[in-house]
């Protein structure tokens, strides 16, 4: 079995969760974080959010961050979609060094925050109008993204008319519609019912297998972590570090039956352990 490098010796994965935080080092393509932290300078004084942290997202994975309230996710893709700048530390998004927000990723938050006077098409062509890019070109796709998702028929609807759960698949579409290589989701499902919430998943793996996309998705929920990710980061309590990365060894289409395996069960509680070990589980 290869070293682990978590922080936390307390827990050590079974033979078959590997560790794998050396997987495709020094590929240009996909996210590279070298030595990347992260101070909040206040009137209070300093706010450490994340010590130096160093990991490598590949092209078209599927990655997702887990761990306690308040450790520096939202913080993470905040420094990779370029809206923060790092304390230290370079971020490289397709060998780019990451200086200011650039075009290359679509942001989805955990509320859909769509423009109620905009009809449904007209909030998915959002990134366009804001781009200055000629509108025909991307109309046919963003009314194919639409039926993607299964919002076909729903264009002329104004965002009241539809379902948190129907305006989140929008917000997706809208966050697509320009074509970036890369997706960044804070917690992207967090006010939707668990139904809805599952179905979303799908939705969302199926996507991501479709347009194989980078995915950088964050999430409270462990089942939901281990049920979409190619990989699973794992953080420390604030200032957030690397506790672990791991694999899941389970097939890249899933369906909810995948929750029953006993390889998604262990991985599960494995991840678990941590925040029990943390003294901090949300
Ligand atoms: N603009 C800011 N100024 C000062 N401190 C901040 C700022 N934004 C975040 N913080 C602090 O940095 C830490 C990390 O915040 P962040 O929002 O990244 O955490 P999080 O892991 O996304 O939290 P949650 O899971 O609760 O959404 C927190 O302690 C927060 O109070």
């Amino acid at each position: 079995m290869k070293p682990a490098t978590a922080m936390n010796e307390a827990v050590q994965p079974a033979a078959h969760l590997r560790l794998v935080s050396d997987r495709a080092a020094g590929d240009a393509s996909g996210i590279k974080l070298s030595g990347v932290s992260k101070t909040y300078r206040t009137r209070d004084g300093d706010v450490p959010s994340l010590r130096p942290l160093d990991f490598h997202i590949n092209d078209g994975e599927f990655f997702v961050v887990v761990g306690p309230s308040g450790c520096g996710k939202s913080t993470l893709l905040k420094l990779i979609s370029g809206l923060l700048a790092p304390t230290t530390g370079e971020i490289l998004v397709e060998g780019q060094k990451v200086t200011t927000p650039h075009g290359n990723v679509g942001i989805v938050f955990q509320n859909a925050l769509l423009l109620p006077w905009r009809n449904i098409l007209g909030n998915v062509m959002l990134p366009i109008d804001m781009k200055r890019l000629p509108r025909q070109d991307y109309l046919d796709r963003a009314k194919s993204l639409l039926k993607l998702v299964g919002l076909e028929g729903f264009e002329k609807k104004l965002p009241w008319q539809l379902s948190g759960g129907m305006q989140q698949r929008a917000s997706i579409c809208r966050a697509l519609v320009h074509d970036p290589r890369i997706m960044l989701m804070d917690e992207p499902f967090g006010a939707l019912d668990a139904l809805t919430r599952e179905r979303m998943n799908i939705e969302l793996m199926r996507i991501q297998r479709e347009t194989k996309k980078t995915v950088l998705l964050i999430t409270h929920s462990i089942p939901e972590a281990v049920f979409l990710a190619d990989r699973v980061l794992v953080m420390t309590e604030r200032p957030g570090a690397i506790a672990a990365i791991y694999d899941v060894p389970l097939p890249r289409l899933r369906s909810l039956d995948v929750m029953a395996d006993p390889v998604f069960t262990e991985l599960v509680q494995r991840i678990r352990k941590h925040f029990f070990s943390q003294g901090a589980l949300d």
